[in-house]
């Protein structure tokens, strides 16, 4: 840990109370994340990657170790964009975005300084007064982006942000994001993704992450430096890379299937464990 980390998860355990009694989902991680670094946590449904952004967001505060997001100015310290775009419908792009500013307190007299320019690097100019039914999923995730931009905050958390999309649509939105990423090089991001693809493009480390309880599997360095081409043959390496870490850590079902290893030594008790 140094003091210039921004994010700091240290002896992290987390769970939750079910009818079935206390849970561990996270049982001790450890990470830390400096300005300008982009981090994607990856690993199988369920193991608690939604739940450490919760955390970092303060949103959840019922767990032991540290899970912080270290300020050193006032001001908005994160923002977060989710699968959904979450647009409020009987506002217009604009005043989605605007929303934002006035949420966080800012003055309205600097509101079209910020906004217009966050349209325009989304891609979004010329469609301001649309309302979100007006537009497609890919831009009401633009405005989303928007929202989240506007707000200068020093970290961003995103949830399987492009998920929702179609995979052209997604294409387009990660490249904006690259780009939108190379315009604030002191932001640090920590984004959720099961597309192993995604991590290798947009990332400089990749977080992979064991079943319930989770813990850090590994952590892949994507030595490709910025800017880059989708097309890079070194990011299909890495993808093929943690594909092969993924795939690895799961064991053959009786059935033919596939399941991650930890779930199968739960599943299938001591015996298969060892
Ligand atoms: N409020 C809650 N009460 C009980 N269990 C919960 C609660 N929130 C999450 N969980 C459980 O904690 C575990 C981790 O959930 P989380 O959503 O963080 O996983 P995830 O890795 O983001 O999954 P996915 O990839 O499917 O989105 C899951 O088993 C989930 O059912």
């Amino acid at each position: 840990m140094s003091t210039d980390d921004r994010i700091v998860i240290k002896n992290l355990v987390k769970g939750f109370h079910t009818r079935h009694g206390f849970t561990t989902v996270i049982d001790g991680m450890d990470l830390t994340i400096a300005d300008g670094e982009f981090v994607a946590l990856v690993g199988p449904s369920g193991c608690g990657k939604s739940t450490v952004l919760n955390m970092l967001s303060g949103l959840d505060t019922d767990f032991t170790g540290t899970a912080e997001i270290r300020s050193r100015a006032p001001g908005v310290h994160f923002s977060y964009v989710f699968q959904e775009p979450r647009l409020l419908p009987w506002k217009t792009v604009r005043q989605n975005v605007e929303f934002a500013l006035k949420a966080t307190g800012v003055d309205r007299s600097q509101w079209a300084d910020r906004v217009l320019p966050v349209l325009r690097r989304v891609g979004l100019a010329g469609f301001e007064n649309h309302y979100p039914h007006q537009i497609s999923g890919g831009m009401q995730q633009r405005t989303a982006l928007a929202r989240a931009f506007v707000l200068d905050a020093p970290v961003m958390l995103m949830d399987e942000p492009f998920s929702g999309l179609d995979e052209f649509t997604a294409r387009s939105l990660r490249q904006l994001l690259l780009e939108l990423r190379s315009q604030e090089e002191s932001k640090a991001f920590v984004f959720v993704t099961h597309n192993v693809f995604e991590a290798a493009v947009l990332s400089d480390r990749v977080v992979l992450m064991s079943n319930r309880p989770s813990t850090i599997r590994r952590v892949v360095e994507v030595e490709v430096p910025l800017p880059r081409s989708y097309d890079d043959p070194r990011l299909f390496d890495v993808s093929r890379e943690l594909t092969h870490e993924i795939i690895s850590s799961m064991v053959s079902t009786d059935d033919g299937g596939l399941v991650v290893g930890e779930e199968h030594a739960r599943l299938a008790g001591p015996q298969a464990a060892r």
